[in-house]
């Protein structure tokens, strides 16, 4: 799957209204500049919202071209794998769909750690589910760094509701995006409307970011062309610490 620059859906609640990537990332993507980005790189992405708002659609829309109108509840958590081609290099994402139903919740909230992107999902009909907004950022921000992460807010079964109705919800919808700052997106996996366009932007903002942090990366390791590699090991050495005391000293 080639990412072009897909657009963001609301201005209003975008991480960011350019028409292109990043120019820096244009650049070390042309000069393969993307260090672990394209070669080890995985990008964790979990779906949460509440139970039955149309996670595990929306994923299947996407990864299967699939759609199946019968409801059976996610238990624990599933995962699918998908590959990317960025700017000519590749980028994968692993989406993790989780259990909106409560006494699976536990389960699935032990797979939270390590996102890097957070899907809230709430169902366009249902002005409950966007009402737990809230409660699901912050169950998925327990078990990560908030300033790592970054969050989309998607409004599922579009094709349910009229126009007015549509609009009328968008507008709580896009307050809540801004004050979470996540950016808004509105599909139907129904009918698969902007589901390509949702996960191709997300593809394009975890991979930008990502290469964005290589770059600053490299960039504070290089001094005057020697690389600098005690950075990164003091970074391995503070994180395991415990168990092996002084082993470089
Ligand atoms: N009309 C319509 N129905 C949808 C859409 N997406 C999901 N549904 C239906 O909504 C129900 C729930 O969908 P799921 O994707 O299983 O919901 P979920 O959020 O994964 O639910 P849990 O796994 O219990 O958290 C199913 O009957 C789907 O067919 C949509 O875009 N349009
Ligand atoms: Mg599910």
């Amino acid at each position: 799957l080639s990412v072009l620059p897909i657009a963001y859906f609301r201005k209003e609640a975008a991480f960011h209204t350019e028409e292109d990537f990043n120019s820096k990332v244009r650049t070390a993507c042309q000069e393969q500049r993307t260090g672990t980005v394209g070669r080890f790189k995985i990008s964790k992405v979990i779906v949460v919202g509440d139970l039955a708002v149309g996670k595990t659609c929306l994923i299947n829309r996407f990864c299967k071209d699939a759609f199946d109108k019968n409801y059976k509840a996610t238990i624990g958590v599933d995962f699918e794998m998908e590959r990317f081609e960025v700017l000519g290099i590749p980028f994968s994402l692993q989406l993790w769909d989780t259990a909106g139903q409560e006494r699976f919740k536990c389960i699935a909230s032990t797979y939270y750690r390590g996102a890097q992107v957070v899907i809230i999902a709430f169902d366009v009909n249902d002005v409950a589910s966007l009402g737990h907004v809230r409660q699901w950022l912050e169950d998925a921000l327990k078990e990560n760094d908030p300033t790592a992460v970054q969050l989309f807010l998607v409004g599922t079964k579009k094709d349910l509701s009229s126009p007015a109705q549509y609009s009328q919800i968008e507008q709580d919808a896009i307050k809540i995006a801004q004050e979470i700052s996540a950016e808004y997106w509105a599909v139907s996996s129904l009918t698969g409307e902007n589901v390509n366009e949702f996960f191709f932007r997300v593809a394009s903002v975890a991979f930008e970011t990502n290469v964005l942090a290589e770059l600053e990366k490299s960039g504070s390791r290089q001094i005057g062309g020697v690389v600098r590699i005690n950075s990164t090991s003091n970074n391995v050495h503070a994180s395991s610490k415990k168990k092996q005391p002084n082993c470089c000293q």
